[in-house]
């Protein structure tokens, strides 16, 4: 296929220039699909039709399709409707089929497969309770970027996957349940099924941060999907140069949805209603509009759902009219070249400056910031007077350039500027992580897939902002899309089950009412908690467990009654336990409270061991990573080495915020977790006994 589409000579076929750069690059874009993977098989199952329209069938599935010389399909498309099946039958609902083969590679040879019987009586080989390669799969060691779940897509994953491009579905579901595994393999779906539509109104993806942008970057185009977009939140909004960080109380009302109202409100005090006549002077005549006629039209155009800035330049063309209307009476002929010519006479526009004033929406949203008594007046009967504090700069801005705008500010900007003028829509955005944003940011969003639909993925166990969403209705309604369907997925495939259940210690405490994940791995994983003396409970004895985790023995100092030589002793036991996770294959992430990164940074380096940044790639070659707990979201490890569980906690403004932080970090192991701390450990993580050792 690669060779036919290279060999391809479009000189003959195209008609002129424009034609040709658009088929060359639709040619290049094909040799880029097709480009050969090397570690990407061709084909990774095969479904045996014995009955229905396929009766007699088989077909083999993989990641894109494949044909041969004379265009017979050889391998069909994942996404096709006949591949299905693959997902879906089982021995209770065989869907036409007969046998489903799973096929195991090794680094991209193929070394084994697996057979599932679906009809019939149940034989050696009737449908296995857990597929073996499926297993496999799951259990794999992680190494690298993201990878595709094409092989082994859940049922109740591929019912989302496959849900239609019209509805917008969001997913609750608790750590490593495969959302974004889900929402990634959706748009590849909605791609494959809706190519045109979507070529034309555009998809994108929405992520927490560069970091994990990076880290899933891969996942599309391994599956043939070169077009997605991505980006942040912040990036959608980025109107302005954003450098400051505003304090919690005010993010929380900047984020608020009331503000759009008071933005709203604030951008139509700029109307006025006309007091003068407009007079234009056209040859010997003139024409005059009075006052109350001026204000009928500016009123009527205030009443319709049009934004600001469309009726602002439609003002013009209504006052010609009325000119025009007057014109007629008279008994002249006028055309629209005259009511062009009307409608920018200086007349005309002096008066629509006066009643209908451009505004920058930075200007505007700089202006609330800056005046209290501008913002007084339009916040009244929505924002409390100490909310209203809360949000006005201390010290005025003098310019939109030297204002010191924080993320939040942006957002504001952002729904201004849609105020004044519609932001385009495109045909599907996945949003991830959503549990985290603001009812502003959540607008925003919106905004960019009015007209299409949205994936939104998230979990409120883990939303880590102030304002971090309390209930997905809610969410979506501030989304625009109050009717979407919610789905929960509750099969954990990242962490394993001693450590989930760990981790799950928390949610009562900081989520009380979401479902623990039960983890779908077989592998019990390791979950180690390794105490340093010299905290503050030493001689206390309360924390200080017996216990013999796996190894307790690895380089830490003794005694340390001294803070600054037990804070080494700390720093040590983490290098200490980085150095056996490394013993064993696969990646390895160091989290820490932001504050520790500096001087686990330099103990690593004084150590010897060298280390990447997260937003970094991990290779067989460099597998450990110093992930800071703010930017642990979304990412996993197989070996996760946790420094000072309460210091991630005292990270965040409240301990609700902070236990949620805990949460996250905790859960971003596929292998084992081992967690050292010299202080002794939030108490809601404490509850029955794990396994302790002292170093
Ligand atoms: N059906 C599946 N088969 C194999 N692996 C899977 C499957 N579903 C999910 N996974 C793997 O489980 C891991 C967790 O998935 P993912 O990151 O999508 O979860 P998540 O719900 O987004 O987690 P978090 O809440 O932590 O962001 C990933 O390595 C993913 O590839």
């Amino acid at each position: 296929m690669r060779k036919e589409v290279e060999a391809l000579d479009i000189a003959d076929v195209t008609a002129n220039w424009v034609n040709k750069q658009a088929l060359e690059a639709r040619t290049e874009q094909r040799i880029r699909e097709l480009a050969d993977l090397a570690h990407t098989p061709l084909f990774f199952g095969r479904l045996d039709y014995g009955g229905g329209a396929h009766e007699g069938h088989h077909f083999y599935i993989g990641r894109r399709h494949v044909h041969d010389a004379v265009g017979e399909p050889m391998v069909l498309d994942w996404r096709a409707p006949v591949s299905q099946p693959f997902y879906q039958a089982s021995r209770t609902v065989p869907l036409g089929v007969d046998l489903r083969r799973r096929f195991g590679y090794t680094g991209g040879e193929l070394t084994a497969y697996e057979d599932e019987r679906l009809t019939g009586p149940a034989g050696p080989d009737a449908a296995p309770r857990t597929s073996r390669l499926l297993q496999e799969e799951i259990e794999r060691p992680r190494v690298g970027p993201m990878r595709d779940i094409v092989a082994t897509i859940q049922p109740e994953q591929d019912e989302i996957v496959r849900s239609g491009l019209g509805g917008t579905v969001c997913v609750q579901g608790g750590p490593g349940t495969g959302k974004t595994a889900v929402g990634l393999h959706r748009v590849a779906y909605l791609l494959y099924a809706h190519r045109e539509r979507l070529a034309r109104t555009g998809t994108l993806v929405i992520g927490p941060n560069r970091s994990f942008l990076h880290y899933i970057e891969q996942v599309l185009p391994a599956l043939g999907e070169l077009e997605v977009a991505q980006a942040t939140v912040a990036d959608l909004v980025a109107h302005v140069e954003v450098r400051s960080v505003d304090a919690p109380t005010a993010a929380l009302v900047k984020g608020d949805a009331r503000m759009a109202e008071v933005l709203r409100r604030a951008l139509r005090s700029y109307i006025t209603l006309p007091t003068e006549p407009v007079v234009v002077e056209r040859g010997s005549r003139r024409w005059r509009i009075p006052a109350y006629e001026l204000a009928e039209i500016v009123t009527e155009l205030q009443e319709r759902e049009i934004r600001y800035g469309a009726a602002g330049e439609a003002l013009p063309q209504r006052i010609a009219h009325a000119v025009l209307v007057r014109m007629e009476e008279a008994g002249e002929a006028p055309d629209d070249r005259v009511q062009d010519a009307v409608a920018r006479h200086h007349a005309v526009k002096a008066a629509v400056k006066a009643v209908w004033p451009r505004v920058d929406p930075a200007k505007l949203v700089l202006r609330l910031l800056s005046e209290p008594e501008f913002l007084a007046a339009h916040a009244e009967g929505l924002l409390g007077a100490e909310e209203q504090r809360a949000i006005v700069w201390a010290k005025p801005a003098r310019g939109v350039k030297s204002a010191k705008w924080s993320a939040a500010d942006a957002v504001l900007i952002d729904e201004a500027q849609d105020l004044v003028q519609r932001t385009p829509s495109l045909g599907h955005v996945v949003l991830d992580e959503a549990q985290d944003l603001s009812p502003m940011q959540y607008r925003a969003v919106g905004r960019r897939c009015s007209t299409g639909s949205a994936t939104v993925l998230g979990d409120l166990a883990q939303g880590t902002t102030p304002w971090a969403t309390a209930g997905w209705r809610e969410a979506l309604a501030h989304l625009g899309k109050p009717d979407a369907v919610v789905e929960e997925l509750t099969a954990g495939f990242r962490v394993p089950r001693e450590v989930i259940s760990y981790a799950s210690r928390l949610l009562p405490h900081m989520s009380p009412g979401l479902r623990e994940v039960s983890s779908v791995r077989e592998a019990p994983g390791s979950l180690d908690v390794h105490r340093v003396p010299g905290g503050a409970e030493d001689g206390a004895g309360t924390a200080d467990t017996e216990g013999s985790a796996e190894d307790g023995s690895e380089g830490g100092s003794q005694g340390g009654a001294e803070d600054g030589a037990a804070g080494g002793a700390l720093d040590a036991a983490v290098v200490g336990a980085c150095r056996t996770a490394l013993l064993r294959e696969g990646s390895i992430g160091l989290i820490a409270a932001d504050v520790r990164i500096p001087a686990l940074a330099a103990a690593l380096t004084a150590a010897g061991l060298p280390f990447l940044d997260p937003g970094r790639e991990t290779t067989a070659e460099s597998r450990l990573t110093l992930v800071p707990a703010s930017l642990a979201k979304g990412l996993e490890y197989d070996y996760v080495v946790l420094d000072e569980p309460a210091a991630v906690v005292d990270g965040e403004p409240d301990e609700r915020t902070g236990l949620r932080r805990l949460y996250v970090v905790l859960t971003r192991a596929v292998s084992g977790l081992t967690v050292v701390h010299r202080r002794p450990l939030p108490h809601q993580l404490a509850a029955p006994g794990p396994r302790e050792s002292t170093l």
